[in-house]
């Protein structure tokens, strides 16, 4: 088992501690699939919604909080039965906008990880407004249930009444929707190769900044990240901000960075290079390498 989580577990009931030791093996980055979920139940003999909220310090043990030393741990269950942990992040010396939020950092896990539909999220502190907005942006984003340790299950149009949303802005494919733009370049690096990919996958339907960071450590694994717009402008996911949070479940120290690449269209109405390199200079000393394609 990891270090990290060794107070975590400590605090779960027995059995359900026993059960997730050998999940929370080195390559454990907040995943859980349904299979071992099912797993965790049976030994546990818990009630799928009281076993999620109590897997919530796992996932508060992925975070990196040094300003608040408030450590926010979030679960996004997709619609395949997977849950995808995730938990907050504060950069350094950075202004504050450039924290992520567990919740943020949930979904993206999710997104990345393919799902299409989030119908649960189960947090350990009552999720901020920027938070709740986020999750309105989603596929269904007002009926993703929302689950507090001391409050009854709600889906988030309880919680966000009255919401503004990607239809306020004529947007009809919310947050989640499968995105495929054609972003060509002729190169044989793999990291920009992987960038290239997440880049055609970003979501940016109001400046069209389609966009991806790919981290590379000295082993040579590489951490991405999309970016992710909001019809609400602010609560936007820059790709810099993802990836962080993707190194950050993988339990690798950001100053194992060796390569930063971001990528993004030439056609966007924005760039988003100037917080990418704050972002990524308040934890590493590494130059961006910043690289404009041409959409097809
Ligand atoms: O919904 C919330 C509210 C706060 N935080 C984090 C952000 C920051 O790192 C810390 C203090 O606000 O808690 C979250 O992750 N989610
Ligand atoms: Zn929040």
């Amino acid at each position: 088992m990891q270090d990290r989580f060794l107070k975590s577990v400590a605090k779960l009931p027995e059995p359900l501690a026993t059960a997730i030791v050998p999940i929370l093996n080195k390559d454990f980055a907040g995943h859980i699939d349904a299979q071992q979920l099912e797993q965790l139940q049976t030994a546990s003999k818990m009630e799928l919604n009281e076993l999620l909220l109590a897997l919530l310090p796992i996932a508060a043990a992925l975070a990196r909080p040094p300003i608040s030393d408030f450590h926010v741990g979030a679960i996004a269950k997709g619609k395949s039965g997977d849950i995808y942990m995730g938990a907050n992040i504060e950069l350094p010396g950075e202004a504050l906008f450039h924290s992520v939020h567990a919740e943020q950092s949930a979904i993206s896990h999710a997104w990345l990880s393919g799902e299409s539909i989030i119908e649960d999220i189960i947090v350990n502190a009552s999720p901020c407004g920027h938070c709740r907005q986020f999750i309105n942006e989603l596929v269904e984003g007002a009926k993703v249930n929302i689950h507090l340790p001391l409050q009854k299950v709600e889906p988030l149009s309880h919680y966000l009444p009255y919401a503004f949303g990607p239809s306020d802005l004529n947007i009809t494919e919310p947050l989640l929707t499968k995105q495929q733009h054609t972003l060509t370049l002729d190169s044989n690096d793999p990291m920009i190769i992987e960038g290239l990919d997440h880049a055609g996958l970003s979501y940016a339907p109001y400046t069209k900044t389609y966009a991806a960071v790919v981290l590379e450590t000295k082993d040579g694994a590489t951490y991405c990240g999309r970016y992710a717009e909001n019809a609400a402008f602010n609560p936007s996911m820059q790709p810099m901000q993802m990836a962080l949070s993707t190194m950050a479940r993988h339990n690798r120290d950001f100053s194992e960075i060796n390569r930063a690449v971001l990528i993004e269209s030439s056609k966007g109405v924005i760039s988003l290079v100037g917080a990418a390199m704050d972002a990524l200079h308040s934890v590493a000393a590494v130059e961006l390498e910043h690289i404009v394609v041409e959409p097809e």
